[in-house]
């Protein structure tokens, strides 16, 4: 279909939903249509660089490229003189983070959901030759029927992208060694943070979580993992094959799917399930 030449007045803004990382996101509602979807305004000033234009520009190019169930969708984009604005897909179930602050620790059988759906994800952004690089429960919504939504690209990188570096920002709990020792990186880093998303998940705090971010860097770099009683057998198992130094010893995504971990705990069938249901209203 046609790109359609969006401006904000075809919108009724309602709910203020949060801050993404240059802009308020606003629940609307398209006035014809009747769609409610999210909209992200980003304030143009605060593109301030070529390398923040940059990542803009690949976040809208990818993610508008992408259709998938557990990939928030990006609808279309418009602008005005101050803001550009991002029409993306309305997620009711909000942020998994402020979940997971609220439970303090999910049960294994939802937390193996979300990882099943994360690898589903993650399957397809690498047949397409997509790394996301910044897996977290920060980048997670919640769709309908709980549906795990990846959303945020701001940081993912076209594997032909040359740049091997990329500015640290935010928290270093996720960040691979292959990050912290220059050497190159390629998917397998999505492997790397989905075994310290699923550690978070069912421990309530990141595996290298310490005061200090040297503490953190050392703790990365030794590779010390520890878990509570409360962990099952499964899960140290699955965590540790992903939370690997060597990127080429981390267990590829079709084998994480077939984990005795995600089979005894994820309820695959109602996922694939709900995935019928929403193929179908889409
Ligand atoms: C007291 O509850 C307040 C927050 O509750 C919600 C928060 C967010 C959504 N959905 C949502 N869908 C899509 C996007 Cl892009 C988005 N981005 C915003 C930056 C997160 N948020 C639903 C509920």
């Amino acid at each position: 279909t046609r790109q359609h030449q969006w401006t904000i007045n075809d919108f009724e803004v309602g709910a203020p939903l949060g801050r993404g990382r240059f802009g308020h996101v606003y629940c609307v509602r398209e006035k014809k249509s009747k769609y409610i979807v999210a909209l992200k305004a980003i304030i143009k000033d605060q593109i301030s660089t070529p390398r923040l234009a940059k990542q803009l520009i690949s976040e809208i190019s990818i993610q508008s490229r992408l259709k998938h169930p557990n990939i928030l969708r990006l609808y279309g984009f418009f602008h005005d003189d101050q803001r550009i604005f991002l029409l993306l897909e309305y997620a009711p179930g909000g942020e998994l983070y402020r979940r997971m602050q609220k439970e303090k620790i999910l049960r294994e059988s939802e937390a193996a959901g979300y990882v099943y759906q994360l690898c589903n994800a993650l399957s397809y952004l690498h047949s397409k030759q997509i790394i996301h690089r910044d897996i977290k429960p920060e980048n997670i919504l919640i769709g309908v029927y709980g549906i795990l939504k990846l959303a945020d690209f701001g940081w993912s990188a076209e594997r032909t992208e040359t740049n091997k570096r990329t500015t640290l920002c935010g928290t270093l709990d996720y960040l691979a060694p292959e990050m912290l020792n220059g050497s190159g990186y390629d998917e397998k880093i999505d492997l790397w943070c989905l075994g310290v998303f699923t550690y978070e998940m069912i421990v309530g705090k990141p595996p290298f979580d310490s005061q200090t971010q040297q503490d953190t860097i050392r703790l990365i770099r030794t590779n010390e993992l520890s878990f509570p009683q409360a962990a099952s057998n499964h899960a140290r198992d699955l965590i540790s094959q992903l939370i690997r130094r060597n990127p080429s010893e981390r267990m590829p995504l079709n084998e994480v799917i077939q984990h005795q971990w995600i089979i005894e705990n994820a309820n695959m069938k109602a996922i694939d399930e709900n995935y019928e249901k929403i193929n179908k209203s889409t």
